[in-house]
């Protein structure tokens, strides 16, 4: 009979913060029958000997862009971190699987015209679409935008009271104020404004991103005039609330962008309902209230905004030249911070292509074995070197690296 042995329970029962056993890394586990044939039994191993080691992330090319963590996902598709190995700069990625597309509706034509549109748009506060890249064979294609740290409805959401301290509200409102005049003296109305399609770069300044529903106002076209709408309910007029044919398309934006400021400053919706057919019953009727604790300054602004009439509405450029607006808001110290990445884990919103670029140049050991015989290979005319006659000397590391870079960039998965 075989020794008696420990085993430790870590090692038999938690799988590793990396999410597999620790038995994919350690060799230990040693199942040997005894004489008798019966159960089978375990070598010793001290905890202490087990070492967990992060499975190294493999990184993925998409062209020039190298592919990092995940960002988030949305009704279509994955979002991703990625690097522009040429610029350097830090950029997201929209993953969107022809086939998910084809399953929502309207899918693939929102998608084409959202690319057609942002192709076009250069502006400081309108997410900038960097490339766009088609893989037939995968059914994928890739969007390339402008890196943000977060949504504006996830830091409401972070927020105490889901609302911001007015100097901030005041911030984000004016920058989607010059976003929406450049969109609409483009001729686009964007139909679905919301905190949610507002991201915040770095520097927070605001992005309008999301133009999957919007609508381009032909060059010789009369006036403004939508015929269709499918932006989120919370944030519709009561002209589409009540399912009208046709509505100004420029007041919509500027409706939703009310309830996006009355959202920020107060933490709650003017109109609300248990469904859709409830909601859109409170908006037909008109009838809502703004809470005391708002200023009869931003009060105004916001009943000219969710005016309910599209012709009583402010134009976007009213919006820009009212008082509220123009004010300067002094800072108060109740200032909503970024929401901490990955759950708290990276407050930082830290890079996370850096372990990718670590696969990419920094060979695991075999690898290194292979790149230095292919050294040795070139070093000789092709030929395979003897080791006790060869005499050429062993490349130093950093230079064995840096030779085996572009070997690495080549063998790295290309989608
Ligand atoms: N440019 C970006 N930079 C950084 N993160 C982004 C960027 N765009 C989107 N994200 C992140 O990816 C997530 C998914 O975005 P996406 O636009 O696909 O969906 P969504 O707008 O959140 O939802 P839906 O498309 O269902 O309305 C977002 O919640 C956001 O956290």
């Amino acid at each position: 009979m075989a020794e008696n042995v420990v085993v430790p329970t870590d090692i038999i029962l938690a799988p590793n913060e990396y999410g597999h056993s620790a038995f994919e890394h350690v060799d230990q586990l040693d199942f040997l029958n005894d004489s008798d044939g019966g159960l089978p039994f375990f070598h010793r191993v001290e905890s202490s000997e087990v070492v967990y080691q992060p499975r190294r992330k493999k990184a993925k090319m998409v062209g020039k862009y190298l592919v990092g963590d995940l960002l988030g996902e949305g009704s279509y598709g994955k979002v991703k971190e990625v690097i522009d190995t040429v610029t350097l700069c830090r950029r997201a990625v929209k993953i969107l699987k022809k086939r998910k597309l084809r399953k929502i509706p309207n899918g693939e034509q929102n998608v084409l015209r959202e690319i057609q549109l942002l192709k076009r748009l250069h502006h400081k506060h309108v997410v900038f679409l960097d490339d766009v890249i088609f893989n037939d064979e995968k059914q994928k294609m890739y969007i390339f935008m402008e890196y943000c740290v977060c949504e504006l409805q996830e830091m409401l959401e972070s927020a105490q009271d889901k609302k911001f301290p007015i100097f901030q509200a005041h911030y984000y409102f004016k920058q989607l104020v010059e976003g929406l005049i450049f969109l609409h003296s483009r001729g686009i109305v964007h139909k679905d404004i919301k905190p949610g399609n507002l991201l915040l770069a770095r520097d927070e300044t605001l992005k309008i991103t999301d133009f999957g529903v919007a609508e381009e106002i032909a060059l010789h076209a009369f006036d403004d005039t939508c015929h269709t709408s499918q932006g989120s309910p919370a944030f519709q007029p009561p002209e589409i609330a009540n399912g009208e044919d046709s509505f100004p398309g420029f007041k919509v934006d500027v409706w939703s962008s009310g309830v996006t400021l009355y959202n920020m400053t107060t933490g709650k919706y003017p109109y609300d309902g248990d469904n859709i057919y409830k909601l859109f019953n409170n908006i037909s009727k008109g009838t809502y209230t703004i809470p005391d604790s708002i200023d009869s300054v931003l009060t105004n602004l916001l009943h000219g905004m969710l005016a309910f009439t599209p012709d009583k509405r402010m134009s976007i450029e009213q919006v820009q030249l009212h008082d509220w607006v123009r004010k300067r808001h002094p800072r108060s110290l109740d200032y909503v911070k970024f929401p901490p990445f990955k759950e708290g884990l990276d407050k930082h919103h830290s890079m996370s292509v850096m372990q990718y670029l670590d696969d990419l140049h920094c060979p695991e050991e075999e690898e290194c074995d292979e790149y230095e015989e292919d050294f040795h290979i070139q070093q000789n005319n092709g030929k395979k070197p003897q080791n006790d006659v060869d005499d050429t000397p062993i490349p130093d590391p950093k230079h064995k690296k840096r030779k085996t870079k572009s070997g690495l960039l080549s063998s790295c998965k290309q989608s």
